[in-house]
């Protein structure tokens, strides 16, 4: 939209699309054609902004109206036509191209229905008469005579602008003025014709156009000015006469139409002789129109006037030529003053000079005024057939118009239909490519979903495995949870049990004290110093000299021995037991053997033999090998007992071997005991009431009955031993065996 301020006005004029420069002109004459009044002359050249919209000779670009590039990997999938901006001005039909200035090969055009427009038709074509094209041209083959036609209304000759300039030049004299309208210093040449500078001129604005530089013909210089607004001509100095005015019309600035947005009237000497004059409707934008042979008679008084006045929007003439019309000759001359008679109401009649010229005039009046007549009649008639011709052209032109529509209508459908097509193939292309991509995709999420598969395969095998490790652990972990139920419950048990165990080890420590003491109490009742007598068997020796034994072995079972004399009395004695010779050593022992659990609950306890040499004490208590004696076998049961009680307490034995000999104490365990190596002086000391010790003493720790044993042997071997009348090994000493035993818990 062109938006032009002049002086406070503004003038929006929504249909210059046109790239043209386009020169307001402002007269100092008064204008007021649309209630303005301007005082002082201007010229302003005003460059129209360039539309948004498509320019005429512009090619359609397709991906600019589709808003994106058609070979852009971007690809936009149109789900409906695209929408072709709708400004009337997509596309200049050919046969308007062909219809440029100077386009000597344009003569016509037609529209057909049927075939479109070409612009241009040939003789055949119209002899075929090819219905319904209209070859605009062959309407109005009267406007081509030099008769004098009025037009009524929009009954314009469309006749090609070269075909005018040759009838221009050829009918027509010499012009006697011709104004380039709109051009105020501008001399242009247009048909041979000198067209002035514009001037005599009331009225009007001047636009101007640089749409036609391009053309590069000189012709069109005419049509780059024109004088718009409700304007007039006056050519005052104009001789009487009969003349004949060619108009040069051009649409240079509603140039997108439509059709309708200039309707004027033209006035010759005040009398219309265009009506409804549009440029725009009759041959489009900057396309020369040339109405040629316009009648105007000129007497001395008034001069030549052409008015123009806007019936829609405003006037616009691009050039006025004004001619002699060298056919009206004399007789015309004559009509005109007639005319002028007629006009003025002059009624004086015509001075004669003779008879014979009178006659001869009046001949030649009668004459004229027959041929006046047959003019008169015919033009009647043309205009009878110009008005039959006139409906058939506003029919026409009604459907041409129609169809011009209609066909603007399919050429945009057609455009968007294409648009629509190319954003469909370029849209299947990328589906072609996209569905190669999905093609490529789906090889790899195969190849993907193989190795898959085998994975899952295996990664199945390695689940089933270990689900089957899984139960075994799952039994494993019952079997374990059982164990360690089972385990805790016997741990629980245990712990019950040492309970109950300590309960009962505090009983039976318990049960053992009362036991020691019944025990003690009982060892108390049979005497804490028991006595008992051994009679050992007759030796070889008493046997040999015919001894025998002198006791009385009846009575002793209850503990009395009586000694048979040889004729004396008898003696008896009183022991708490009695061996007889047939007593082994195993009974010997069993009278002892209480003294070892006596010893281990803490008594004191001393065995000793007593007796005569020879009578068996050291047989009584050492006892061979294989008859042990009271020693060994207390030994053997004092280890047995603590065997037994090992879990309630522990001891340690230490065990000693002295010997008293010539009332002097030897340690038999010192290496340095032996026979005829002084010994060590030991001496017993009493440590408390009843407890004697010898300090020095060699005490051997044992833990085992052999070990015993073996000390006690070898403390043995080193007694002193010689032999008497009656023993021939007599110990004559007396040796001790000591056992310390500690015990605790
Ligand atoms: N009950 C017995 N049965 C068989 N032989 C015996 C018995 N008592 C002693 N004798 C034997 O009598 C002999 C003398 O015994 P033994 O040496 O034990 O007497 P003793 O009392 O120790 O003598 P001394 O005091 O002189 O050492 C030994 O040869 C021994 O074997």
């Amino acid at each position: 939209m062109a938006e032009i301020d002049l002086r406070g006005k503004t003038i929006k004029d929504s249909f210059c699309r046109d790239q043209c420069f386009e020169e307001v002109g402002i007269e100092d004459e008064a204008f007021d054609n649309e209630g303005f009044s301007w005082r002082k002359k201007s010229l302003k050249k005003v460059r129209i902004e360039e539309s948004n919209d498509i320019l005429p000779n512009e090619t359609m670009n397709g991906p600019s109206m589709l808003g994106f590039s058609l070979t852009s990997p971007d690809l936009v999938i149109c789900a409906d036509s695209p929408v072709i901006p709708h400004n009337g001005t997509a596309e200049t039909p050919d046969f308007i191209k062909n219809l440029k200035c100077g386009n000597a090969m344009a003569s016509s055009f037609k529209i057909s229905l049927d075939k479109g427009i070409d612009g241009m038709i040939s003789e055949e074509e119209i002899a075929r008469d090819e219905t319904p094209v209209t070859k605009i041209s062959a309407l109005f083959p009267e406007l081509q005579t030099s008769k004098q036609i009025r037009i009524s209304r929009a009954s314009i000759d469309l006749a090609e602008s070269s075909r005018t300039t040759d009838k221009f030049q050829n009918d027509l004299g010499l012009p006697v003025i011709s104004i380039n309208s709109g051009g105020r210093d501008e001399a242009v040449i247009y048909g041979g014709i000198d067209f002035k500078g514009d001037s005599y001129f009331v009225g009007g604005n001047v636009m101007r156009t640089e749409a036609w530089a391009s053309e590069g013909e000189g012709d069109c210089a005419l049509y780059r000015s024109a004088r718009v607004g409700n304007f007039s001509y006056k050519f005052e100095s104009l001789e009487p006469g009969i003349y004949n005015v060619d108009l040069h019309f051009a649409e240079i600035i509603f140039t997108h139409g439509p059709p309708g947005m200039r309707v004027f009237d033209v006035f010759i000497q005040e009398e219309k002789v265009i009506s409804g004059l549009d440029v725009y409707a009759q041959v489009g934008s900057h396309k020369p129109l040339i109405l040629p042979d316009l009648k105007a008679f000129v007497n001395e008084k008034n001069g030549l006037s052409i008015r123009f006045e806007g019936v829609i929007g405003s006037p616009i003439v691009c050039g006025i030529s004004v001619k002699r019309d060298s056919q009206a000759g004399f007789g015309s001359m004559e009509f005109l003053k007639e005319k002028e008679s007629a006009q003025m109401g002059d009624h004086e009649p015509i001075e004669v000079a003779n008879g014979s010229t009178k006659f001869a005039v009046e001949g030649e009046l009668e004459k004229l005024q027959r041929n006046y007549e047959l003019q008169h009649k015919e033009l009647m008639e043309t205009k009878k057939v110009l008005e039959s011709v006139r409906r058939e052209h506003d029919m026409k032109n009604k459907e041409c118009q129609e169809a011009w529509m209609s066909l603007r209508e399919l050429q945009n459908e057609l455009m968007r239909k294409s648009m629509h097509v190319g954003s469909l193939a370029y849209a299947i292309e990328g589906q072609v490519k996209e569905k190669s991509r999905w093609f490529s995709s789906l090889r790899d999420l195969s190849r993907k979903f193989k190795l898959l598969k085998l994975e899952h395969s295996k990664l199945s095998n390695e689940a089933s495995e270990w689900n089957k490790g899984l139960a075994d652990m799952t039994e494993m972990a019952t079997y374990i949870q059982s164990t360690i139920n089972h385990k805790v419950e016997l741990e629980k048990e245990k712990m019950d049990l040492e309970k109950e165990h300590s309960e009962l080890k505090l009983k039976f420590i318990e049960g053992a004290n009362e036991r020691k003491e019944l025990y003690n109490k009982v060892l108390e009742l049979k005497g804490n110093i028991r006595v008992s007598c051994r009679c050992r068997p007759l030796n070889y020796e008493e046997i040999a000299v015919g001894a025998s034994i002198a006791i009385d072995f009846e009575s002793a079972k209850d503990g009395e021995l009586i000694v048979k004399g040889n004729g004396a009395p008898k003696k008896v004695f009183k022991f708490d037991s009695i061996f007889s010779p047939q007593a082994n050593q195993a009974e010997v022992f069993e009278d002892t053997a209480p003294f070892a659990t006596s010893v281990l609950d803490g008594y004191n306890v001393c065995i000793f033999a007593y007796g005569q040499t020879g009578t068996g004490k050291t047989f009584t208590m050492e006892g061979t090998e294989e008859a042990r004696g009271v020693n060994y076998r207390t030994l053997e049961e004092l280890f047995r007992i603590m065997k037994d009680r090992e879990q309630l307490y522990r001891y340690e034995i230490s065990v000693s071997v002295l010997e008293v000999y010539n009332e002097q104490i030897r340690d038999l365990l010192l290496p340095t005991s032996q026979p005829g190596v002084a010994a060590k002086r030991l001496e017993i000391r009493q440590v408390a009431e009843g407890t004697h010790h010898v300090p020095g003493l060699v005490e051997a720790r044992v833990s085992s009955m052999s070990e015993a044993w073996e000390v006690l042997q070898t403390g043995s071997n080193a007694r002193a031993v010689g032999s008497t009348n009656a023993n021939e090994h007599s110990s004559r000493s007396h040796c001790i065996h000591c056992v310390m035993v500690k015990g605790g818990i």
